[in-house]
This record gives C-alpha cells, sequence and structure tokens, in this order.
C-alpha cells in the first residue's frame, strides 16, 4: 500500500469501494499489492460470486459485503512513512454464506506489544467497530489475526491513518507510548447522534440515553477555539446536558452516567466542556465532578478560557471495580457562589497495557492454525496476569507496612482546634480590640494552644465602609468562594484586601476552612505569606481583612504583563520561601503544616513584585514526614512550568506537569519557553530550572525534592543567570529586564481605579 499514513482498506476483495457519507475511498486489496505474509487469508465470498449489481442492491453495505479470512495466524504489515501517534479502526460484520456462518468465528487480534482483542467473537449481522489510539514507532506495522479452532478469524475493513500532535492524552500518569486506548463509549452528552461525516477523525458520537438527571441544553453560537486545536467536533460543543434548575438548592441533584465497563480494569476518561448554557463565565464559579462517587475534581470553566463557547478537556486515568459499572457524575459544588454543572462530551476508552516483559508471541508465516497458538496466547495472558498480582500484593504489602510504621497520627479535628468557629462568635461574644490591627506583621505568639491565641483584631463595621467606599463595585478586585475582595484603605493609612462573604452563602464546610486559615496565620507569620490582619463579623457579616498584594495574582501576570526572567525567578524564589516555611518553619514543634492549593492563582504580589502564599482553607497541621507535602511540592512544580512558559495550563493538574517533564526529559526545554523571555535567558539557568521542574513533578512523591531543596536550586539558577548578566553587561538580558519592569507599571496603573487614594 503506498499512501502513506493513511489506509483505508476494504478487505476480501479486490475492488475500491467509496464510503458515500465521507467520500473516502477504501481501497481493494490487490493480491499484487498484499505483502507475503498476509496472502494467508481467502476472500470471503469468492470472486466472481456475487455480481456488481447483486452488491449494490443489498441492503449489507458493500463494505461489509466482503470480508479477508484467516484460516491461519496471520498478518497485515503497513509501510509506515511518519511515526507517531495513529488511530486504527477494525471493522467487522459477521454474514453467513454458502461456505460458512462468520459469526461462529472465535479469534485474537495483536499488534507488537498489545493483545488488541481477546477471544473475540463478532456477533451475527451487527457492525462492529473496534477503535484504537497507539503510537507506533517503526516503518513495518503489523496486526496479527490469529484464529481459535477450528473457526477462521475475518476482517471487513481497516482504517490507519496518523493524528495530529493535539490527539496525544496529556495525562501525568501515563505514558501514552507504553499504551493503546480501546474505545468504549463516545457520546454527545445532551446532544443527538454525530456520525462520521460531521467528524474530521470519521468518529461516531452516540447519544446519551440514560442519564439519571439533568436536561438536554443546545446552543448555535460559534464555537472558538482557544489557544488550542478543538478535540471533539463543533456539534459536540454545542449540545449540553446540564442540572436542572431549582431555586432550592438542596433539591439540585447530581446527573449521573452509569457506564458498562470491563471489571477490574483501566480507563482513560476524557470529558469535553464547553460554556454554552447561557451565563457568563464567573470567575471562582464552579462545580463537582464524581467518579463512582468519589468527588474527583472541581471544574471551574474561568481558569480555562474567561468567555463564553470556548471548548476545554479534562483527562484522567481510573480503575474499575468488580461491580462491572462505572458512574460519572457531575453536580454543583456546595461552595460555588453559582450553582450549575454541565458536561458536553464523554469518552471512555480502556487502557491496554504493553505486554511485558519479552517480545510477542512469535508469529510463524504460512502455519496452519492449531492449538498451540491459542495455548501459547493463554499461557503469555495467564502468566501476565500473575505477574500483576504478584506486583500488586506487593506493593500493597510494603504500602501498609510503610503507613502502620510511618504515617504520623492525624489529630483529631477538636484536638488541633485552636481557634472557634466563627459561627460560634457571632453575636458580638467577642472580646477582641481594634486598636493595633496595623501592626499585625509583626511576630505572633508561636503557641498553639487556645489559651495563648494572638488576639485578632476586629475591626468596626463602619470603619470598613468607609474604607471601601462603601463597598464600592469599582474597588472590587476579585471574588472567591469566600466572597468579593474590596480594595481598602484603613483609618491608620494602612491598605488592605476586604474579603466579604455574602450573606448566607457560607455553608458549614466553608466555615472550617475558614477556620483553618485563620488557624495558620494566626500561628504562623512570615514575609510570604499574605498576613491576616483583621475580621468583622457585626451584623451579621462575616469580613476578613487581609495585607494588600498591589500587583494582584501571579496567574494575572502570566497572562496580561511580561516579567522577565530575573523577576520570575525572584517570584518563584519568594514563594518557595512561603511555602517551604510553612512546610519546615514551625517544625520545631513537631508541627508541619501543607498549603494542598498551590497554584499561580494563589500566589500574590506585593508593591515591590514580592511574592505572598494566600489561600490557606485547604492547610492544616500535618506531621513532618507527611506525603500531602510532597503533593504541594508538585503543585509548585506546575506553578514552575507555567511561570517559565508564560502561560496558565489549560488543566494545571496534568498539562503543565507533562508539557515540563516531556520538554525536560528531550532536552527541548527551550522549545517551551516563553517567547518574551527566550533571547534573555541564561541557557546555565534555564537548564538548572528546567532540571527543578523534574525533580517537583516526579510521579512517586517520595522521589521528589523538599520545599528546601526546590528553594536551593532556584536560588541557583538566580545566581546563573545574574552570572551571565555580569559576564555580559550589554546583552539582551538588561534591556529586556527594562522593558519589562515598565510594562508592569503600566498594568498596574490601568488597574488602579482612579478615585482610589483621592478621597481617603
Ligand atoms: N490580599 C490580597 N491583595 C490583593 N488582591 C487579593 C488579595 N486577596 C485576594 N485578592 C484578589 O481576589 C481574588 C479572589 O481571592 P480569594 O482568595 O477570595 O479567592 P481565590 O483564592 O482566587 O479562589 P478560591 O477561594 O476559589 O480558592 C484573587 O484572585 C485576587 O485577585
Amino acid at each position: 500500500f503506498t499512501v502513506p499514513d493513511k489506509f483505508f482498506i476494504n478487505c476480501g476483495s479486490d475492488t475500491d469501494v467509496t464510503d458515500n457519507n465521507t467520500g473516502r475511498i477504501f481501497i481493494g486489496e490487490r493480491e499484487t499489492e498484499m505483502e507475503a505474509s498476509s496472502s494467508v487469508g481467502f476472500i470471503f465470498p469468492k470472486h466472481g460470486s456475487t455480481s456488481e449489481k447483486e452488491r449494490n442492491h443489498s441492503p449489507t453495505p458493500p463494505l461489509y459485503q466482503t470480508a479477508r479470512l484467516f484460516h491461519a495466524e496471520s498478518e497485515y504489515k503497513f509501510r509506515i512513512e511518519k511515526h507517531g501517534y495513529h488511530l486504527l479502526r477494525l471493522h467487522f460484520f459477521a454474514f453467513s454464506s454458502s461456505e460458512g456462518n462468520l459469526s461462529s468465528s472465535l479469534f485474537n487480534v495483536s499488534v507488537p506489544g498489545f493483545f488488541l482483542l481477546n477471544n473475540f467473537n463478532p456477533q451475527y449481522n451487527k457492525t462492529l467497530i473496534e477503535e484504537f489510539f497507539l503510537s507506533i514507532n517503526t516503518n513495518n506495522f503489523r496486526i496479527t489475526f490469529s484464529p481459535i479452532h477450528p473457526n477462521p478469524a475475518f476482517l471487513n475493513a481497516i482504517e490507519l491513518f496518523l493524528l495530529p500532535n493535539t490527539f496525544i492524552p496529556k495525562g501525568r500518569f501515563y505514558d501514552h507510548n507504553s499504551m493503546v486506548f480501546h474505545t468504549s463509549y463516545r457520546l454527545n452528552v445532551g446532544g443527538s447522534d454525530v456520525n462520521t461525516v460531521n467528524d474530521s477523525l470519521w468518529r461516531n458520537w452516540q447519544i446519551d440515553d440514560h442519564p439519571s438527571a439533568g436536561h438536554k441544553f443546545q446552543n448555535t453560537s460559534p464555537i472558538h477555539e482557544g489557544n488550542y486545536a478543538t478535540l471533539a467536533p463543533n456539534l459536540v460543543y454545542q449540545s449540553a446536558r446540564v442540572m436542572n434548575s431549582s431555586k432550592n438548592h438542596s433539591k439540585l441533584s447530581n446527573i449521573t452516567w452509569q457506564l458498562d465497563v470491563k471489571k477490574n480494569a483501566k480507563y482513560l476518561v476524557q470529558l469535553d466542556f464547553c460554556h454554552i448554557i447561557g451565563t457568563p463565565v464567573l470567575k471562582n464559579s464552579h462545580f463537582n465532578l464524581y467518579f463512582d462517587n468519589n468527588l474527583s475534581h472541581r471544574i471551574t470553566p474561568y481558569d480555562h478560557f474567561n468567555q463564553t463557547c470556548v471548548p476545554f478537556r479534562l483527562e484522567s486515568v481510573v480503575d474499575s471495580d468488580d461491580s462491572g459499572v462505572f458512574k460519572i457524575s457531575i453536580g454543583p459544588a456546595q461552595n460555588s457562589p453559582h450553582k450549575y454543572a454541565y458536561l458536553n462530551g464523554l469518552e471512555l476508552m480502556e487502557i491496554v497495557e504493553k505486554t511485558s516483559p519479552g517480545p510477542m508471541p512469535e508469529v510463524k508465516q504460512n502455519r496452519p492454525s492449531h492449538s498451540h497458538s491459542h495455548w501459547y496466547w493463554r499461557l503469555l495472558v495467564h502468566l501476565k496476569l500473575l505477574a500483576i498480582l504478584g506486583a500488586v500484593a506487593l506493593v500493597s504489602f510494603i504500602a501498609v507496612v510503610f503507613f502502620v510504621c510511618l504515617k504520623p497520627k492525624k489529630p483529631k479535628h477538636d484536638q488541633s482546634v485552636d481557634w472557634l468557629p466563627m459561627e460560634k462568635k457571632r453575636g458580638g461574644g467577642s472580646s477582641h480590640s481594634h486598636s493595633r490591627y496595623g501592626s499585625s506583621h509583626g511576630s505572633s505568639s508561636s503557641s498553639s494552644s487556645r489559651s495563648h491565641v494572638p488576639n485578632l483584631n476586629k475591626i468596626p463595621f463602619d470603619e470598613l465602609q468607609v474604607a471601601t467606599n462603601n463597598f464600592d463595585q469599582n474597588w472590587v478586585i476579585g471574588m472567591g468562594c469566600f466572597g468579593i475582595v474590596y480594595k481598602g484603605l484603613l483609618n491608620n493609612g494602612l491598605r488592605v484586601a476586604v474579603k466579604r462573604s455574602e450573606p448566607g452563602l457560607l455553608q458549614q464546610q466553608d466555615l472550617l476552612d475558614l477556620e483553618a486559615e485563620i488557624n495558620i496565620l494566626l500561628r504562623i507569620r512570615h514575609r510570604h505569606l499574605v498576613s491576616l490582619i483583621g475580621y468583622c463579623d457585626e451584623k451579621s457579616e462575616m469580613i476578613l481583612v487581609y495585607e494588600y498584594m498591589e500587583k494582584g495574582t501571579l496567574r494575572d501576570h502570566l497572562y496580561s504583563s511580561k516579567l522577565c526572567w530575573i523577576q520570575r525567578l525572584e517570584i518563584c524564589i519568594g514563594a518557595a520561601r512561603g511555602l517551604n516555611y510553612l512546610h519546615k518553619g514551625s517544625s520545631c514543634r513537631g508541627i508541619s503544616n501543607v498549603h494542598s492549593h498551590v497554584k499561580c492563582s494563589n500566589i500574590l504580589l506585593d508593591e515591590n513584585n514580592v511574592a505572598k502564599f494566600s489561600d490557606f482553607g485547604l492547610s492544616r497541621k500535618v506531621g513532618p514526614f507527611d506525603e500531602n507535602m510532597k503533593c504541594d511540592v508538585y503543585s509548585f512544580g506546575v506553578v514552575l512550568v507555567e511561570v517559565v512558559c508564560g502561560r496558565v495550563a489549560m488543566d494545571a493538574n496534568y498539562l503543565a506537569a507533562e508539557w515540563g517533564s516531556i520538554c525536560k526529559k528531550k532536552g527541548r526545554l527551550e522549545e517551551i519557553v516563553d517567547p518574551c523571555i527566550k533571547c534573555e535567558i541564561d541557557g546555565e539557568s534555564l537548564r538548572k530550572f528546567g532540571e527543578t521542574v523534574e525533580k517537583c513533578l516526579r510521579k512517586k512523591p517520595f522521589d521528589r525534592p523538599c520545599m528546601g531543596d526546590v528553594l536551593w536550586d532556584l536560588e541557583y539558577a538566580l545566581q546563573l543567570q545574574r552570572g551571565a548578566i555580569q559576564s555580559n553587561p550589554h546583552s539582551n538580558t538588561i534591556a529586556s529586564a527594562k522593558t519589562q519592569e515598565l510594562a508592569i507599571l503600566k498594568h498596574d496603573q490601568l488597574n488602579t481605579p482612579v478615585n482610589y487614594y483621592s478621597g481617603l
């Protein structure tokens, strides 16, 4: 076959068949073009046994009127011009003729390294298209058909073609080269069937007919591409299933899709979202995603794109249990200001892992089929299963021993509480004074016992009203789960950020998060952690007052202003210091803290670009060896990737991570560096930085460094950059650093409300 990287084959026939829907031509198998190894097959029915006219009038599509039969283990061989990620589709239609009935066939299909179909037995008169996504890194690609005695294997058509790079799954937990993805479900959620005509990769998207709740939603507005290629057809993004709306929030129920799956198998879940539901994309509005009833992800559309009709995708690897059913649900998040949930597309792929160790069963050309190949196959499968079970047992044993020996005792919630929940304090019960709220940057008592908790300054509501120009909408600087954040200027001239919760918005969980945040901030003060200055709980209000971070979040800067490499390094170092202090700073008392929400929107910059961590709502005390610290390190690695690329990853939890590790491994780090700093960045400094990223993103938490080491590495990367500037003072580096500084100033001026200091 000569067409490079694109094969459409009409098996068992020497005539070409045109697919009337898509216009593709499935080329007939001409014996002269067949590789010797595949010529053992037989055409069924035999040539000339059916006239062209008869074929055209048959209700069976021409592609399925012929099949190639394999009485012995046989191969199709393809000459691949371009290595890469391919899509393979095998078409089966079991028909009967005077020569036999194909539905009695039982066979296996494999490609080098992978068993694709095992004991496969297509049903009579039913079209079965088995689809596989796989990497081909060889010039000779083979597909092997192994019939199981006594009936022949068969095949009606093959599609094999190279996929665009955007289709390579980007998950951090798997390597697409060592696995094949076998499509189980592809649903156009809330829409109608989308067939091969409307899909650039000739995929079929089926309707999701049996979800537990929700209603269909259509919107024909144009779909924007965002900053990556669209992965599903627009028709998929233009329909969704959305949560039924109800004024009574407690009545909102999750939407659940229940899918039949193989027991105890691994699956790749790919979910497509596109905000078409008629409301704007609001910052911090989010909803929940559950796998098998367990909360798996918080979906925050704003974090992907802040405008409507821009699709984004989430990928995750899951394990099915022994129920044979896998449930995917979406539902409202308790602490989201707006209650909603939607889904546009759902794909579930079974992960076929590489058979290891050693080569595939040897394929012998023209060998008559007998039970030997079947026996060999089964033996291999059993050996593989035994190996996997052994490994799982060993790992579980080690994990149990590890946990029993090393896991620090988690303090019971009420034992660790050194600050009363806000609710209990309401009604003027607080005895705190507000006289010294400007001085809270100083050190505080380090005791964790309740009696030694330093007083938190209570600020009168009236003063906060004045400070924020009566909670002026123009003074709003952000919105989070807790509520709206305003700029403010206190009586004593201190600039502050005022977080005001919407009355009635806070749920019990929010109060617990709040308590955790205050707990941490009262015990720990550090130059690189945003300080809590005071609070107000008058008139059923719940307001927290923080030191004001003039330049907003690091996230905003990655998008809209351009920091030079030295500034980026200094910011990373500052943030690393804050996190290191959190992890280790109070460990002299045997207590560490994890942040648990490390991301670039939780790193704030003050007027001098000093970076400080904020948002301690999910933080908690842990033992000095707690593994969760290494989760913080991983998330910090994601932040580092975002900083060097100059953009926020679509899904910080895997995309940036994957880029970072892949690019570093292949020495292609330069390619993903933000173009704005490419010319100024010193190669050695970048290499050190890349090395640090790679360490932070290591799969096993144990292999990741502690924050102290990360800090050291970043400081070294900064030294290397500074050294490069000193040795070449007239390089681009300095010029561009100055330009970048100007850019930041300009950005801040634009962001400052005109009347901010005027009347105060
Ligand atoms: N101390 C501060 N100084 C300046 N701006 C701030 C400060 N704290 C918060 N902000 C701004 O307000 C926004 C919302 O902050 P907040 O901490 O309430 O929520 P978040 O951390 O962004 O989201 P979530 O609460 O969902 O984690 C931030 O993105 C930031 O732009």
